[in-house]
């Protein structure tokens, strides 16, 4: 007979079980790489934000992990489960929603919900049951008896959710959860997701919104051309680009030139009167600076301190400002 010890604690280096790995993700269409290999590893109880813009291979991502589309190469694990293994155990574990939403227009936003419980197989009375509180809980109860089709977008989305929501998964993919909805849904989103997260679930999000990213998510992974170009928490990132600078502006071009003598080591816009200087904006970088601009007998007209953000951290990583509809072309 042979014996195991079960060790009684977790060594003091080891990490919190991941929720979601992946390693070496590949996978093309035809001549087009989408993924070149990507490593993922979410651990239980974050949020993790996949970043990146139109086609940079996101929802693929997504499409993999939750066993849609197979990979051409690499090997991932969700809740436990190999994708390429145990699709069904995956599928089980998971809720996803976003770009391609379950939401079946013609009928009413309860029916979707209820078609969802017996998906799910929940006892008729427990269905309606969930069914009730989770309409109330997204603000849908009024609107529950209508077609989803007369929905607007945020509502349409919010049922998507609830009704990912039926099956309590413990792990959620939300693909691009707040594209196109106006601000007051987007927030409303976001704090539905912070609530999830602090029933302990698991969210891997994407999103080519960078204040999304910021706003949500414990880790961000910066998914450019296939491939993971960055990957730390909001505040690693932002540590990634060189620091922040204070810009000057003058409308009198003599005292733009003299400040300019003054200050060597900035870098001058002589068509906007301005001039950029490195520096974090502290108090104590703000004294010196116009100490420097007193002692050369001149005043700016306008001054603004430029911190960095992930605006910067995606400019420098892809060249692209991240912004939807922007592409290429300076940030700043
Ligand atoms: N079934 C498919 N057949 C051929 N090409 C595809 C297919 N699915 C995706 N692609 C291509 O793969 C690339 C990545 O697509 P993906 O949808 O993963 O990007 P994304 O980052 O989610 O972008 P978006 O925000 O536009 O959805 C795109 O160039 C897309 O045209």
């Amino acid at each position: 007979m042979s014996s195991s010890v079960m060790p009684t604690s977790a060594p003091p280096d080891a990490q919190p079980p991941a929720a979601v790995s992946a390693v070496g993700l590949r996978k093309s269409y035809g001549d087009t790489t989408v993924l070149g290999g990507i490593d993922l590893r979410i651990p239980a109880g974050s949020v993790f934000a996949l970043l990146g813009p139109n086609g940079a291979g996101k929802t693929t991502t997504v499409k993999i992990l939750s066993t849609l589309v197979t990979a051409d190469g690499g090997r991932a694990q969700v809740a436990g489960h190999d994708i390429a293994v145990s699709p069904d155990g995956v599928r089980a574990a998971i809720g996803v929603t976003g770009q391609f939403s379950a939401v079946d227009g013609l009928i009413t936003g309860e029916e979707n919900m209820l078609l969802m419980a017996d998906l799910h197989h929940l006892p008729r009375s427990e269905g309606r049951r969930v069914t009730a509180g989770l309409l109330e809980r997204f603000g849908l109860d009024d609107a529950a008896k209508q077609p989803a089709d007369t929905y607007s977008g945020g509502m349409r989305r919010r049922l998507d959710l609830a009704m990912t929501l039926v099956g309590s998964p413990r792990i959620i993919f939300l693909d691009e959860p707040t594209t196109g909805l106006d601000p007051r849904n987007r927030h409303t989103m976001w704090q539905t997701v912070r609530e999830l997260v602090s029933d302990g679930v698991t969210v891997l999000l994407t999103t080519q919104y960078l204040e999304e990213a910021d706003q949500l998510a414990d880790r961000i992974a910066v998914l450019h051309d296939g491939r993971i170009a960055a990957e730390g928490s909001p505040d690693e990132l932002k540590r990634l680009v060189p620091g922040g600078h204070v810009r000057l502006r003058f409308t009198d071009p003599a005292a733009y030139r003299s400040a300019a003598s003054a200050l060597r080591e900035a870098v001058l816009d002589d068509k906007a009167l301005a001039l950029r200087m490195p520096g974090d904006g502290s108090p104590r970088a703000l004294r010196s600076l116009l100490g420097r601009l007193d002692s050369a007998g001149v005043e700016a007209d306008e001054l603004t301190v430029h911190t960095p953000d992930l605006d910067d951290v995606f400019f420098a990583l892809t060249g692209s400002t991240g912004r939807p509809g922007q592409k290429g072309g300076a940030a700043r």
